[in-house]
């Protein structure tokens, strides 16, 4: 597994001249100098199939596009994911609304292939959420394994995209069940199991894409903001 994922990459890095085995990291990109110029920072939909994913996760891209044809599903765009009255909910919690406006989604900060790759599915009347993802070399915590965190980054993604809304986590809950080759597509299932004022109780599964293998269970409680209370 990680001998084709390291193959892709190499492919990839070709393709953009760069000497193989260095590839050059989103550093050079100067974030900081991006972060607070008054340049726009271009807002791309990193969503979609790129040459790193590997034929599971575009066959499975594929598969639920299809699903969307009917408007039963659909896929949620890396950018432009929250209204405006979503984005003015989250600015008011924090100090710099220029900074909220340009920063950049971690998970969305690595180079194609690199970090996390990823699509998300929504099922609105059945409020849940189907997360396609492929943990990069860079993701690496044991040898040839996703590091958990990366993975627990990604069940919060998952979990927040069923809320629908400015919220934040309040608690996660994750049980490990066995471990995450690297590089490898895993599916996390996601549902909303209860609404509770502004507390919502989320849960999820991560399962191999033949589903045989169930790598991590987790819920979550996020709160809606109170746009009445101040973060910090
Ligand atoms: C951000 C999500 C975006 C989703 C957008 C949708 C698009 C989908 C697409 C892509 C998703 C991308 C999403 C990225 C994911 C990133 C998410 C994060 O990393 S979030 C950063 C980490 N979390 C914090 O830093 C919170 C820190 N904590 C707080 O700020 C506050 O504690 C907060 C806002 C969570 C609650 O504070 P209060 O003052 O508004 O509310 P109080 O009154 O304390 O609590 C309300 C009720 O909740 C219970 N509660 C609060 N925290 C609890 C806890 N930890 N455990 C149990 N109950 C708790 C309380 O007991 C209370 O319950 P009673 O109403 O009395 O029944």
């Amino acid at each position: 597994m990680l001998r084709s994922c390291t193959a892709g990459l190499r492919s990839i890095w070709a393709l953009r001249g760069r000497r193989e085995g260095a590839p050059r990291l989103s550093m050079d990109l100067q974030p900081a100098r991006r972060l607070f110029s008054t340049e726009k920072v271009i807002h791309k939909d990193w969503a979609l199939p790129n040459p790193s994913w590997s034929k599971d996760l575009k066959l499975l891209f594929d598969q639920f596009m299809k699903k969307c044809e009917d408007g039963s599903w659909e896929r949620l765009p890396s950018y432009k994911r929250r209204s405006t009255q979503e984005s003015e909910d989250f600015k008011t919690y924090f100090l710099d609304p220029k900074l909220v406006e340009e920063a950049q989604l971690f998970t969305r900060g690595f180079e194609d292939g690199l970090g996390f790759e990823y699509v998300i599915f929504k099922n609105n009347d059945e409020k849940r959420t189907v997360c396609l993802f492929q943990g990069g070399p860079y993701l690496q915590g044991v040898p040839g394994l996703l590091h958990g965190g990366a993975m627990a980054t990604m069940i919060d993604i998952a979990l927040g995209s069923c809320t629908g809304g400015a919220v934040m986590t309040a608690n996660l809950n994750i049980n490990f069940k066995r471990p995450v080759p690297l590089c490898s597509v895993v599916v996390i299932n996601s549902q909303l199991d209860k609404l509770e004022g502004r507390k919502l109780f989320l849960s999820c599964n991560v399962r191999s894409v033949d589903e045989k293998t169930l790598y991590s269970e987790a819920t979550g409680l996020f709160i809606k903001l109170d746009p009445e209370k101040s973060s910090t």
